[in-house]
């Protein structure tokens, strides 16, 4: 094969670096650094280019780092280990920053990144798989192979989730049930791990026995079962009661539910909601809230108003709204889809502000209602940057300005990117 020698431009959106061939072909090259002298082996084409090899880093850069993990650089979870933290961080600004210059705001003000630490993601789906002589591969999908990198440790995770790597492995291995395929999605929860098995067979007894006395060996409080394709979950093993506090109210979430990754991560979205409100509000102000889930933010958010949270989630609505009535929280929950019926502008009339949440697919349906709505603040919790260009746009066409925008890394060494946007409409 030709190898090449070129020097990395810039990092892409998925962290990959870039580089122009001399016939102007867009080279990505996992585990190359903007600046570095490298020698590649062009492969395969890609939509926009085409992908590379990286075989010698011939010139490398001050921003690079030794990746910490033996997994890396096969594991899929983590793609940025080889860079050091600063520059890392300094990147993901500045995509946010692009983000938003495209949606039309090329000053918006935006803080620096706020990063995890290492060890504490508490939310993890894990890929399972049984192997031809019966022993199970347990961990992330690995980088562009169809395999799964079997971890024995992992650097994002929090440790109490590591430490049920091996013995579920030898659970799995003994189920009838996992014949091929699953996934385990594991919550830390303040009671303890929460485990979700997708099974690609159906517990018998012998199974349930089994899983049940791994609850009670690992002191998981509950595990719960679904059908690796299809939907409905049903509790396995439950030896004790699951729950995790937001703002001090404890919740109760459906077995998989939707966390924020870390603690330290939902503490820095929450706090840069908060600040993103109104300076002035009374206490009976009425907040709007979109996307609630559990009530990671809605609980904080009864702390400043009156909130009317709207979820699409049947499950995560009955757990917010039970837990809002037994500590008697200003919250009205309401389940609703706001793809197919998005608040209306008339809807919005009289709330103070409006926080949305929106999933990786972002707001295009809830959008053109509030850049026209009466509200004069809004705070955008993203997990998209692409989406949140895209929905930014409509209020900035509309006359909206960004007051303050804050990048979160949730998900280190990785390129996600979340961020917290306050926009608001000059009077
Ligand atoms: C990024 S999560 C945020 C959840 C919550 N704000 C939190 O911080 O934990 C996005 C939420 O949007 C909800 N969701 C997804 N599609 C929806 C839809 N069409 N209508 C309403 N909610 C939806 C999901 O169930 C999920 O709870």
């Amino acid at each position: 094969m030709t190898t090449l020698e070129l020097t990395i431009t810039a990092l892409g959106a998925g962290g990959d670096g870039l580089a122009v061939t001399p016939d102007g072909t867009r080279l990505f090259v996992p585990g190359a650094l903007p600046g570095e002298r490298v020698r590649v082996a062009p492969g395969a084409r890609r939509g926009d280019g085409m992908a590379a090899v990286l075989e010698a880093v011939l010139d490398p850069v001050p921003a690079r780092a030794e990746p910490p993990c033996p997994h890396f650089p096969r594991c899929g979870g983590c793609t940025l280990q080889h860079m050091a933290l600063a520059p890392y961080a300094g990147w993901k600004r500045d995509r946010l920053a692009e983000a938003l210059r495209r949606a039309g705001f090329p000053d918006a003000p935006v803080a620096e990144t706020f990063v995890t630490p290492p060890q504490t993601r508490r939310r993890a789906d894990l890929a399972v798989r049984r192997q031809a002589d019966g022993s199970i591969l347990l961990g992330f999908h690995a980088r562009g192979a169809a395999t799964v990198e079997n971890l024995s440790t992992c650097l994002v995770l929090d440790p109490a989730l590591v430490a049920l790597f091996d013995p579920l492995r030898a659970m799995l291995r003994g189920l009838q049930s996992l014949r091929r395929e699953g996934s385990a999605v594991l919550n830390l929860l303040d009671t303890g791990p929460d485990l979700l098995l997708r099974l690609d067979g159906e517990p018998n007894a012998v199974d349930r026995a089994a899983i049940a006395a791994f609850a009670s060996a690992q002191r998981l409080p509950r595990i719960a079962g679904a059908p690796l394709k299809g939907s409905g979950t049903e509790n396995l093993a439950q030896i004790g009661p699951v729950s995790i506090a937001f703002a001090g109210v404890p919740v109760a979430p459906p077995p998989g539910a939707f966390l924020q990754a870390t603690p330290q991560g939902e503490a820095a979205i929450v706090a840069a909601v908060l600040e993103g409100l109104p300076g002035k509000l009374t206490g009976k102000a009425r907040i709007a809230e979109l996307h609630a889930g559990l009530g990671t933010l809605s609980f904080p958010l009864a702390q400043r108003g009156r909130v009317a949270a709207f979820e699409g989630s049947a499950e995560a609505v009955a757990a917010l709204d039970a837990a809002a009535r037994r500590a008697g929280a200003r919250i009205s929950a309401t389940r609703r889809d706001l793809v197919r019926q998005p608040l209306s502008a008339k809807e919005l009339e009289g709330f103070a502000a409006l926080v949305l949440d929106p999933p990786f697919a972002g707001a295009a349906d809830q959008m053109p209602a509030l850049a026209r709505s009466s509200l004069s603040r809004i705070v955008y919790v993203s997990c998209n940057p692409v989406a949140l260009s895209r929905d930014g746009k409509l209020l900035q066409q509309a006359g909206w300005r960004v007051a303050q925008a804050t990048p979160i890394d949730q998900f280190l060494w990785s390129s996600q990117l979340e961020a917290v946007v306050a926009f608001e409409r000059p009077r």
